[in-house]
């Protein structure tokens, strides 16, 4: 964390997505990237299942298809799975746009679970690793129980085909827990950091992932650049505290913890016209009592609210407290009690904060990250991962 000067670099993000989930993950951050502060350095997606790679509107020059060519993916075998990934890793990764700027960090999302994803992800992080001297974050989802649990059948709530056309049906899983949980195993060490988001918490008690996960991804991809897009300077607006990558390194570390990440935002009034160019309007009068109280509320939402992977906030090593939106709206002295309110939720651990002016925004938001967690989740899944698989 330091003031920002002309020489600071803005953080720069290359996202690979890998497996059905990573592909639409990343589809999902490319279109939550705003015009004006863009903070990919380059989006690709690896699948070995044509029809669902085909689907994402990723250019077709950034979606590679690899191992086995059919549609369907691996029907959840990791262990075929992970020889496949241990096989492609390097060539994958030279199937990359060569021209593409160098990132300062790379992440690679993944759906645990499977076992395209689940497979390839360990071998191409850990390939990554050998190659680029830049941290590799993993952003895995969670499977949710109705997957794999006894009620997962067909005819089960959870499983419903919903649009068989589009691809979006969810055929059980019953190894989804043992697979995530192996995949999880063979991270730990490799990559840098594992932000989770569970699915379980995030579906409604009677929805079809395949009906869920397009707004779990939106989410998803909100949270993510709330906090990676956190360093930029877009059209003259200049972070008071900015936050870059060696901040994000700081905290999220580079012994693969297990991360969480928060958020939360509020409209409000930005005094510009939403269909002129905006020429002619000028930054809105905002009472200092409005500000404050903005802020106050999407740092305590954020913080206490539906983390993307439920934890005992007071296990978190490390947090960080990114408060953004347009820059009449920044008070910079609620925005440094946020910053308190987080380091007493996680009881004296080490925190950053900084701001994130957005000229063009709409609301004030806050991105929380929490590092080094632990979760009841992760327990229950081990615990899943131990039973055989439901008939
Ligand atoms: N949040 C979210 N989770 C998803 C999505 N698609 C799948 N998942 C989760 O990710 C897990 C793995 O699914 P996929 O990514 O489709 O599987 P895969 O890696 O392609 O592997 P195979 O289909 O077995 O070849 C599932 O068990 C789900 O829990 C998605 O679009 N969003």
């Amino acid at each position: 964390m330091k003031a920002p000067t002309d020489k600071d670099r803005i953080m720069q993000l290359e996202v690979l997505g890998v497996g059905g989930a990573g592909c639409r993950i990343a589809d999902a951050i490319r279109a939550a990237e705003p015009a004006e502060h863009s903070f990919l350095t380059d989006v690709t997606v690896f699948d070995t299942d044509e029809a669902d790679l085909n689907r994402t509107v990723i250019p077709e020059s950034h979606r590679v298809q690899y191992g086995p060519a059919s549609d369907g993916g691996l029907d959840g075998d990791l262990e075929r799975g992970l020889t496949i990934g241990r096989e492609h890793a390097d060539d994958l990764l030279e199937r990359r746009d060569r021209d593409a700027p160098t990132a300062d960090a790379v992440l690679v999302a993944v759906g645990l679970g499977g076992a395209t994803g689940g497979g390839t992800a360990p071998a191409l992080v850990a390939t990554l690793q050998q190659r680029y001297d830049v941290p590799v974050y993993v952003l895995a989802t969670l499977p949710a129980d109705r997957e794999f649990a006894a009620t997962a059948d067909a005819s089960g709530p959870g499983h419903r085909v919903s649009d068989p056309a589009a691809g979006s049906e969810t055929p059980p899983r019953p190894n989804a827990a043992a697979n995530a949980v192996a995949t999880l195993e063979r991270l730990d060490g490799v990559a840098s950091a594992i932000i989770c988001f569970d699915n379980e918490a995030w579906l409604h008690p009677v929805e079809s992932l395949a009906d869920a996960r397009d707004r779990c991804n939106r989410e998803l991809a909100t949270q993510v650049e709330a906090v990676f897009a956190a360093g930029e300077r877009s059209a003259g607006a200049v972070a008071q505290t900015v936050i870059d990558a060696s901040d994000v390194r700081r905290i999220v570390g580079d012994q693969s913890a297990i991360v969480t990440l928060g958020y939360d935002d509020v409209a409000v009034e930005t005094g510009g016209s939403r269909f002129g160019l905006g020429l002619f309007s000028s930054p809105p009068d905002v009472e200092t009592s409005e500000a404050v109280s903005a802020i106050e509320t999407v740092v305590r939402k954020g913080i206490h609210g539906k983390l993307s992977l439920e934890c005992n906030l007071e296990t978190a090593a490390r947090g960080l407290l990114v408060v953004g939106g347009p820059p009449a709206w920044l008070n910079r002295q609620a925005i440094a009690e946020g910053r308190q309110t987080l380091e007493s939720a996680l009881d004296g651990a080490g925190v950053l904060g900084g701001d994130a002016p957005r000229p063009d925004g709409e609301s004030v938001f806050a991105g929380v990250v929490l590092a080094g967690v632990e979760s009841d989740r992760l327990t229950a899944l081990r615990a899943a991962a131990q039973r055989p698989p439901e008939p």
